[in-house]
């Protein structure tokens, strides 16, 4: 399995944010996204997850699940949790399962569990602090199977004790051959494989040591 960025230039509104970037992640590997404010971290993964559309140069996953596209093998983790403020955890959780074609209550038990929900699960999220929302948001990663994990600064919020079940999660969808392409100022507690670095527009990619 292998992602492959091809080329990829992006707008935003009129303004073109990345130009003819490209790199590629294979089975277990993860890749660190860096850049200044506004230097298009966040455009980068919002089209890899296939909410924008490119300006042209394409992204696919070479070797992924047969007849899905990549944005359909994608967790997107962005700086909005996706909760219903309405909902209890659990509801939340069930809503999520369903709508990501999750595996069941056994899967939103898992969930729970791995983002220490567990406490919590009958409190509407609306009730929720900054981080537990957070760690909510980040439970659908493991509510269902996705290869790739695409995450936008997905610490925030999280104090040391919740970066760490995050690490965890990060170190066993690397371990079982996922790809994680992620935008962090904290490390995630994997070896990035390569780090891109994105300036004006363009990215220059430095493989790990
Ligand atoms: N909806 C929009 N319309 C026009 N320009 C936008 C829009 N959203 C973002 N931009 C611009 O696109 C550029 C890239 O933004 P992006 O959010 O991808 O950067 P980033 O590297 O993720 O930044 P940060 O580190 O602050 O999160 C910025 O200059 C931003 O002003």
């Amino acid at each position: 399995m292998k992602l492959v960025v091809d080329n990829l230039s992006c707008a935003r509104g009129r303004r073109r944010v990345l130009e003819g970037v490209s790199f590629s992640a294979a089975d277990g590997e993860s890749v660190l996204l860096s850049g200044a404010n506004g230097s298009g971290k966040t455009t980068l993964l919002r089209t890899l997850a296939g909410f924008m559309t490119p300006h042209s140069g394409a992204a696919r996953l070479e070797g992924g699940p047969e007849g899905f596209g990549l944005d359909e093998c994608c967790h997107y983790v962005g700086h909005l949790n996706g909760i219903k403020s309405g909902f209890s955890v659990d509801e939340n959780l069930a809503f999520l399962a369903a709508y990501l074609g999750g595996n069941g209550l056994e899967a939103i038990d898992e969930a729970a569990y791995a983002f220490d929900l567990e406490p919590l699960r009958h409190v509407p999220a609306g009730f929720l602090s900054a981080g537990q929302k957070r760690r909510l948001g980040l439970a659908r990663l493991a509510l269902a199977w996705r290869p790739v994990w695409l995450l936008d600064e997905p610490t925030v919020s999280l104090d040391v004790a919740s970066q760490e079940l995050l690490a965890e999660a990060v170190r066993a969808h690397a371990g079982s051959g996922g790809i994680i392409v992620a935008a962090s100022h904290v490390p995630l507690g994997v070896g990035f494989s390569r780090t891109v670095h994105l300036a004006g527009g363009h990215a220059e990619i430095e493989e790990a040591a």
